[in-house]
């Protein structure tokens, strides 16, 4: 087992065991992303990436195996702020502004947002929110809100960042427009990465690593490598290399 900066999952088994038929979440799963590494989760839905990430994130017991992030038990890890999260609702407080909702994760931890305001101001700016800080997520597109999100998983310097579906709600071009700038946020942040997505273009765009998950029982079927230069441009998604790729990757998804 690496106790690294990365993630890491080690014949990680959990069934859900309800009222109904049991359901086989994960099946003896293994994930190792290097530190500094990017890796997309892609697979049909049940197939267990959501499961997984709560698992990581310490949000959900498993049954058997074992896992660390940043060489922490999970929640260990959340707890301390290694690990930064962003969903794909977004789930900013209304109530709060920009850079208050970007201070929640300091304040949870307990530590005083005043003393961080130089961070906070940073942040703002590298999602390309500057003039935005007072305006509540109310006044915000459904992308700034993102963006919002994207800078309050990024405020505790995490090592780790964990993100599902983050430009779900987005339409395709401007979700092309945020993954560049995910990519150059995330290259910037030094952290390891780890994405879950339905977008086979998605994954192919930002990671290093797509690993492609099957369902019934939850399981990885294969991992691929994704060999294109950083950092990658807007060009790349009308590339043959990359469509290549990304047939490479559905033929797998499909069980071809
Ligand atoms: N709390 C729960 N109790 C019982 N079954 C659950 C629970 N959470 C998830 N499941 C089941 O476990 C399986 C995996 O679910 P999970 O949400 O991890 O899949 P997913 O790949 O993230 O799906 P999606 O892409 O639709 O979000 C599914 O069959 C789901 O119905």
């Amino acid at each position: 087992m690496h106790h690294d900066q990365g993630i890491h999952l080690r014949s990680v088994c959990k069934t859900y065991r309800g009222r109904g038929a049991d359901v086989e979440a994960l099946r003896d799963m293994n994930l190792d992303c290097a530190p500094g590494s990017f890796t997309a989760l892609i697979g049909p839905s049940g197939c267990g990436k959501s499961t997984a990430m709560r698992i990581a994130l310490g949000l959900e017991d498993y049954d058997t195996g074992e896992v660390r992030i940043a060489g922490h038990p999970p929640a260990a890890a959340t707890a301390s702020g290694v690990t930064g999260v962003a969903f794909q609702d977004a789930a900013l407080l209304p109530w709060r502004t920009v850079a208050r909702n970007i201070a929640l994760p300091l304040e949870v931890l307990g530590r005083d947002p005043a003393k961080h305001g130089h961070e906070i101001a940073k942040l703002i700016d590298l999602v390309g929110l500057k003039g935005y800080e007072t305006a509540l997520p109310g006044q915000l597109s459904g992308g700034m809100r993102q963006r919002v999100s994207i800078a309050r998983s990024l405020i505790t310097e995490p090592e780790v960042l964990f993100m599902d579906e983050p430009f779900g709600a987005l339409d395709q071009i401007r979700r092309r427009q945020m993954n560049v700038e995910l990519q150059r946020i995330w290259m910037e942040s030094g952290s390891t990465a780890l994405l879950v997505t339905h977008g086979i273009d998605e994954a192919a765009f930002l990671a290093d690593y797509v690993v492609v998950m099957h369902a019934n029982p939850g399981r990885v079927v294969e991992i691929i490598e994704v060999p294109f230069e950083r950092p990658r441009r807007n060009e790349l998604y009308s590339a043959p290399a990359f469509h290549a790729l990304c047939d490479r990757i559905a033929k797998v998804l499909h069980g071809e």
